[in-house]
C-alpha cells in the first residue's frame, strides 16, 4: 500500500518488530529521580553513578586475630630456636593503636582492627603461646612470616573516587552491601514509571465476579500489572471500560492529561471487530499513531501512539497477543525510562523440539529456556494460540520463530527472549 494513503481500520501496514520499537523508544524520556532509603532500594534502578569517596578498606586491617610483629623480628624463628616478643598492646576492632610498635615488640590484635603504622605482618594466635616472665608477658614464635602477610592493605578493593556502580544498575544485594559501605542511607534512583493498565471488554467480568455466560474475568489487567512490577515500574490499575468509543475516549482523554502518568496501557479492541473501540481510537485522537500492526504473531494488531511525551499502547485483547506485546515493546520502553537502551535481550538457544507450523510473520512462541550440558534449550510451553492463558505461567522466554515455509527442526539454533 501506498506510503501516503491513510491509515484505516482495515488498512493497516504492518511494521517491522524493530521499527515499532524504535519508533516508541524515540519518544521516551528519563524517568524523574527521586532518592529512597536504602533498606527500600533492593530492585530501584540507580539514577547516578555511584563513586567512592575514599579507599577501600580505608586503613590497614589485620585478617586474623593474632599478633602483629614486625616480620624481621621472626625471620630467625624456628621450632628450636623460637622467637620471643614482648606484648605491648592489646588492639580491638575499632580502635586506633595506642602505641609505637618498637622492634622486639608485639601487639595482640583482632580480626578487622587496625595494624599498628610499624607492624607489618600478623601472625595467628594458633601459632603462638604466650609466656609471663618477670611480671611481662612474651608471645613465643617459632616461624618467620612474610613482610605483608595476614594485613588488608588500604584500597585492596578500591582506590578513591572509583565509580563502583554506574547509573542504570539494578540494585541488587551486593550493590546494597557497597552503598552502604559508602554512607549511602539514601540511594538515588530513578522514580518507577507509573504505567495506568486497562482493559476494554463489555465481556469483562471483575475477578471477584461470578462467572456467567459469554463472559470472562478480566485476566489481561492483572497479568499485565504484575509484568509492570517484574520490570520496575508501578501499575496503577484503572477500571476496565465497556465496548462504548465516546466513554473511552473521555475517559482516556484524561489519563493523557494525567501528569502523574507516564505511559497507558490498554488490551483489547484493536482489531477490526465492530466493538473494536480502540482502533477507532487510534484512527482520531489528539496523539499520533505510531503504528497499528506489527509484522509479528501474535500480537499483529498491536498499536501504539504519542500524545505529548506520553505513550499509549493498545495491546491486543488476547491474553497470549496482550503478553508478548507487553514484553516486545513495553518492557524495552520502561528499561529505556529506566536508563537503559531499551533494546531486546536476546540470546541463542537450541530448539528442543520440531516447530512445524509455517508463518508469514516472525512468531514469539512463550516457551521455557534451560541450561543442559552447558547449552542453552529452548520449547514452547502450552498451547501456542494468541488467545491460550494458561502458557504464560510457565514462560522464561519468548522463542523467536522466523518467517518459514517449512517450520524448524530440533536442533536448529533460535533466538530467545528472557522475560
Ligand atoms: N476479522 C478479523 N478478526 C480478527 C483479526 C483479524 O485480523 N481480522 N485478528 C485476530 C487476532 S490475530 C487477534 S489477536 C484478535 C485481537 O483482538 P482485539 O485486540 O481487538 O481484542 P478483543 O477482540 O477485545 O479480544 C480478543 C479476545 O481476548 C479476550 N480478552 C479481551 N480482554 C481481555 C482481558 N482483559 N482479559 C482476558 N481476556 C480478554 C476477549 O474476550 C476475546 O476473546 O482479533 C482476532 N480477530
Ligand atoms: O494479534 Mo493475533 O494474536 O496476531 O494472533
Amino acid at each position: 500500500m501506498s506510503e501516503n494513503q491513510p491509515l484505516t481500520r482495515f488498512r493497516r501496514k504492518a511494521v517491522k518488530v524493530e521499527d515499532a520499537l524504535q519508533s516508541i523508544i524515540s519518544y521516551i524520556s528519563k524517568a524523574k529521580t527521586e532518592k529512597v532509603s536504602l533498606e527500600k532500594s533492593l530492585k530501584r534502578t540507580l539514577s547516578e553513578d555511584i563513586q567512592t569517596s575514599h579507599p577501600v578498606p580505608h586503613f590497614r586491617r589485620s585478617g586474623y586475630d593474632g599478633y602483629a610483629v614486625q616480620s624481621k623480628d621472626v625471620e630467625q624463628a624456628s621450632k628450636q630456636s623460637p622467637v620471643y616478643l614482648k606484648l605491648v598492646d592489646d588492639i580491638p576492632c575499632g580502635e586506633v593503636p595506642g602505641r609505637r610498635l618498637e622492634s622486639g615488640q608485639t601487639a595482640r590484635i583482632m580480626t578487622g582492627a587496625m595494624v599498628p603504622e610499624e607492624a607489618d605482618s600478623v601472625i595467628m594466635l594458633e601459632a603462638t603461646e604466650q609466656e609471663e616472665r618477670n611480671g611481662s608477658t612474651y608471645v613465643k614464635f617459632t616461624k618467620p612470616i612474610q613482610s605483608g602477610k595476614n594485613i588488608t592493605p588500604i584500597g585492596e578493593e578500591t582506590a578513591e573516587g572509583e565509580v563502583l556502580l554506574t547509573k542504570g544498575t539494578e540494585v541488587n544485594p551486593g550493590a546494597m552491601a557497597v552503598l552502604s559501605s559508602l554512607g549511602f542511607s539514601q540511594v538515588p534512583v530513578y522514580k518507577k514509571p507509573q504505567i495506568a493498565v486497562l482493559s476494554t471488554g463489555t465481556e469483562l467480568l471483575e475477578v471477584d465476579e461470578p462467572l456467567e455466560m459469554g463472559k470472562i474475568r478480566n485476566s489481561n489487567t492483572y497479568m499485565i500489572a504484575g509484568q509492570i512490577q517484574h520490570n520496575g515500574g508501578e501499575p496503577v490499575i484503572i477500571e476496565k471500560f465497556p465496548d462504548d468509543v465516546d466513554a473511552a475516549r473521555k475517559k482516556l482523554q484524561s489519563l493523557l492529561a494525567n501528569q502523574e502518568l507516564d505511559m497507558i496501557i490498554t488490551t483489547g479492541g484493536v482489531s477490526v471487530g465492530d466493538y473494536d473501540i480502540m482502533t477507532d481510537i487510534f484512527l482520531n485522537w489528539e496523539g499520533k499513531t505510531l503504528f497499528n500492526k506489527v509484522q509479528m504473531r501474535p500480537g499483529s494488531v498491536t498499536t501504539a501512539g504519542v500524545f505529548r511525551d506520553k505513550i499509549l499502547f493498545g495491546l491486543s485483547g488476547n491474553p497470549g497477543a496482550s503478553y508478548v506485546g507487553f514484553e516486545l515493546f513495553v518492557k524495552p520502553s520502561i528499561e529505556r525510562m529506566l536508563g537503559g537502551l531499551g533494546v531486546q535481550d536476546k540470546q541463542t538457544a537450541y530448539l528442543k523440539v520440531n516447530y512445524t507450523k509455517v508463518n508469514a510473520f516472525p512468531r514469539f512462541l512463550r516457551g521455557y529456556y534451560e541450561v543442559k550440558d552447558g547449552e542453552l534449550w529452548a520449547q514452547p510451553v502450552g498451547l501456542d494460540q494468541s488467545s491460550a492463558l494458561l502458557s504464560m505461567k510457565d514462560t522464561n522466554a519468548l522463542i523467536v520463530i522466523p518467517p518459514t515455509k517449512t517450520g524448524m527442526k530440533a536442533g536448529e539454533k533460535v533466538n530467545v527472549i528472557p522475560v
